[in-house]
């Protein structure tokens, strides 16, 4: 089997890496593993088992449940977690609060690191969203480009102005539930704030940009423009190999 084509893509909460990704994923007929809902899967385990993360001494039971967890993604855009569809029940504000201390834990890490290796290398084939054979794989998250895929074809880092990330993310909520958020810009900016501040400083495979990353500021672009610029890189890069 030839190697796929990898694209990394990394950057700050909410600044539209699984937009983008998706929709890259779906132009090019490309596999998508979305890393952020694996952590988001592990945290929801552990809050429906009665453990809570934010606790220090439940390290090792959110460990052994992040070692249990089946985590699939059947199709663009959906997870699975021990075979049941939970795309919508990891976007809640519940496993946001508890979620840094699972993305902090060094043994969940080394456990999804494996996963998420695998489903790049088309390893786990099931767990590949897109519907025929894919060329390539689109994954995102925080630490894709610096820890696990070093050697990926193409590395994008996302950024966008902080006030516009907040906006977007209380227009998505607004959207969803069809009526006003219960929290205001601020209080999901203060949230962004603090996550970004967590994912920057943890120990364990801090979000930091590549040194070999193209860096794409959407603060001013539209989706389109986003997804148009990494094809473009994507086509360069086959191009030239
Ligand atoms: N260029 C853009 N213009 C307007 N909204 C955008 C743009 N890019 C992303 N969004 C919206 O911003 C929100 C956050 O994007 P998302 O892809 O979920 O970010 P991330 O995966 O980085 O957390 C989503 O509602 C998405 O539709
Ligand atoms: N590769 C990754 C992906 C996500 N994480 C952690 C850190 C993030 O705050 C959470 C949630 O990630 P996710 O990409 O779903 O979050 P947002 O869509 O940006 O709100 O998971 C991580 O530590 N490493």
């Amino acid at each position: 089997m030839s190697r796929l084509f990898r694209i990394a893509i990394d950057g700050p909460a909410a600044s539209g890496k699984s937009t983008t990704a998706k929709l890259v994923a779906r132009r090019l007929n490309f596999g998508y593993i979305d890393s952020g809902a694996m952590y988001r899967a592990v945290t929801l385990k552990c809050l429906e088992n009665g453990i809570d993360p934010t606790q220090k001494n439940n390290d090792a039971k959110v460990a052994k449940l992040a070692s249990e967890a089946s985590i699939r993604f059947p199709r663009l855009g959906s997870v699975e977690l021990d075979g049941r569809d939970v795309s919508s029940l990891i976007r809640s504000s519940e496993i946001v609060r508890a979620i840094a201390p699972v993305a902090a834990n060094p043994s969940v890490r080394a456990t999804l690191a494996q996963q998420q290796r695998d489903l790049a290398s088309g390893a786990t084939e099931s767990g590949l969203s897109s519907e025929s054979q894919p060329k390539g794989v689109v994954m995102d998250g925080r630490d894709i480009g610096t820890v696990i895929l070093p050697d990926a074809e193409l590395k994008v880092y996302i950024i966008a102005d902080a006030r516009i990330r907040a906006q977007r993310r209380f227009d998505e909520l607004m959207a969803k539930q069809g009526t006003a958020p219960g929290e205001s810009v601020d209080d999901i900016a203060r949230d962004l704030a603090a996550r970004d501040l967590a994912d920057q400083t943890r120990k364990i495979s801090p979000l930091k940009k590549a040194e070999d990353a193209v860096v794409l500021d959407t603060s001013n672009c539209t989706i389109e423009e986003q997804v148009d610029s990494i094809e473009r890189l994507v086509h360069s890069r086959m191009g030239s190999k």
